[in-house]
């Protein structure tokens, strides 16, 4: 199978997650083309600054090239206005991906029209450097080099897996789309404690940091599972262990990150119903 080296990605919506896509696109020189539509003057500003072409609204979009792959990433509650602006280019044979919560490989069909190629995705925002996590469905009228595509493309931004089963994009929004924000208050939870236990600002920011930061690393690195690594730290009757027993008790950590992962799948379920 073929895939054009070059990508022309037309990329709708130039907020969090999709300034943090392109941006690692941006990154790789000529491989990817980015045109972005943006509404928000500073929004279009900092991705022209990367090389992105930028418009303010689709309409301005001509018709020709089309795009190979449109990149949808505005709110879920803007994906309808935005799913019908965007079907010209769906009919004339672009790739439509959509990174939107909640937002179904059936209704973004309907929207499109009949035979639309489509892909679901779930990135997060480590994809600005590389380091994402993204989870796609795709419908059966993405092409094999469409999906090629796809993975090329989202392979600039970090780690990409296919799922068939569309019922489990709920749960991978609330594990890996949502998960870097847990993973960011754990660093700020440290950092505060370590100002607490009277540690300077500075070091405490540096301690937090690159503790979570050699913590995964280490965790993807090694051969160990998470939780024997975690023993590795724990002496018998020390410091860890002390720690554990408040982290790890009754009202512990294991509980709240529980009930953290079902809040955020049951709202991307929600956020599907609208
Ligand atoms: N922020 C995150 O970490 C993640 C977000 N997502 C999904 O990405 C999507 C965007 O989320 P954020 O970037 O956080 O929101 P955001 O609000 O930062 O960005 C959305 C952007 O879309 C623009 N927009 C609105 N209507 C438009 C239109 N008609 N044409 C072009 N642009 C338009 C807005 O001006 C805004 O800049 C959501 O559907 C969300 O579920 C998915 C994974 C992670
Ligand atoms: O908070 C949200 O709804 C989006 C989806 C996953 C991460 N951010």
């Amino acid at each position: 199978m073929t895939v054009r080296a070059k990508v022309d990605v037309l990329l709708i919506g130039g907020g969090n997650m999709g300034h943090a896509l392109a941006s690692g696109w941006l990154s790789q020189g000529s491989a990817i083309g980015v045109r972005l539509v943006e509404p928000a003057e500073p929004l279009r500003r900092r991705l022209a600054g990367l090389g992105a072409v930028t418009l303010a609204d689709i309409a301005s979009v001509p018709a020709s090239p089309t795009p190979d792959v449109v990149v949808l990433a505005v709110k879920p509650q803007q994906m309808d206005a935005v799913l019908s602006e965007v079907a010209r280019f769906a009919a004339a044979g672009a790739l439509v991906l959509s990174v939107a919560a909640g937002v179904g490989v059936r209704r973004m069909e309907e929207a499109l029209g009949a035979g639309a190629a489509v892909v679901r995705c779930m990135p997060n925002t480590p994809a600005a450097i590389g380091a994402g996590m993204m989870v796609c469905v795709a419908n059966e009228a993405a092409s094999a080099e469409q999906r090629a595509r796809a993975q090329r493309l989202l392979g600039f931004s970090g780690r990409v897996r296919f799922v068939d089963d569309e019922a489990l994009m709920d749960a991978v929004t609330a594990v890996s789309g949502s998960g870097p924000a847990y993973v960011f208050h754990m660093i700020d939870c440290l950092e505060r404690s370590a100002i607490a236990e009277g540690l300077p600002a500075d070091l405490a920011r540096e301690l937090a940091l690159q503790t979570v930061y050699g913590a995964g690393r280490l965790a993807r690195e090694s051969e160990a599972d998470p939780a024997t690594l975690r023993r590795q730290v724990t002496s018998p009757n020390g410091t860890t262990a002390a720690a554990l027993a408040e982290l790890m008790g009754e009202a512990g950590i294991d509980r709240v990150v529980a009930r953290a992962v079902a809040a955020a799948r049951r709202r991307s379920i929600e956020l599907g119903s609208f």
